[in-house]
């Protein structure tokens, strides 16, 4: 295969431990490394084709996961954290130096609000939430992906037992509308 999805998902992947409790996640740098410790594992975890959301040099897909605000803290060298676009939904804190995001949160009113936005990869640890699904793949194409190779890329995650979405998945896109109807003018009930 001429590409790479993510190192971690090419050659398959293993199921996480259903009774990780969290661990700590680190930046790329060689020193000074920014620390962010999870008391949780992760939800949601997917792959992600989106061009806002982190992956590793080479890879066409970030692995990113949702855990509770309050059980996400900066344990170490909080100064080299600066937030990527603060437009976004997703505040992404990355590291200023090697440009790694540690954890995206969502200030503003969201149906997402309150659960921060993480890779587990930037773990030593084994046993976290393996990836659900994979969301956003079209987007990729947005990128410079060639289209005539989309084919290969929805076979390749048909092959991990992963569904292919081009927003987020079903549940997710759920939560969205739901809170769009709840936050939006009172309209006659379908
Ligand atoms: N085609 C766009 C899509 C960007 C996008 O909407 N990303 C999603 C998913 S990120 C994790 O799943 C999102 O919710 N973004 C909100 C935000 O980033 O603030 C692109 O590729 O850029
Ligand atoms: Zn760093
Ligand atoms: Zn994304």
């Amino acid at each position: 295969m001429s590409f790479s999805i993510h190192p971690l998902l090419d050659n398959g992947f293993k199921k996480g431990d259903s009774n990780k409790s969290g661990g700590k996640l680190y930046c790329h740098c060689k020193s000074n490394r920014i620390e962010v410790t999870l008391g949780s594992d992760t939800a949601f975890n997917h792959a992600c084709g989106c061009s806002k959301c982190w992956k590793p040099k080479g890879a066409l897909f970030s692995i990113v996961g949702v855990v509770p605000v309050d059980k996400v803290s900066v344990t170490a060298n909080s100064n080299k954290l600066h937030v990527i676009d603060t437009s976004a939904a997703i505040q992404r804190h990355a590291c200023k130096d090697c440009g790694v995001h540690m954890y995206g949160r969502i200030e503003v009113d969201h149906a997402f609000k309150g659960l921060d936005f993480v890779h587990s990869e930037l773990s030593d640890e084994k046993g976290w939430q393996e990836p659900q699904f994979a969301a956003f793949v079209s987007s990729i194409i947005e990128q410079g992906f060639e289209p005539e190779k989309m084919g290969d890329v929805r076979k390749k995650f048909q092959g991990l037992g992963l569904e292919t979405f081009d927003c987020l998945n079903p549940t997710l896109m759920d939560l969205l509308a739901a809170h769009t109807a709840k936050t939006a003018a009172p309209k006659a009930k379908l």
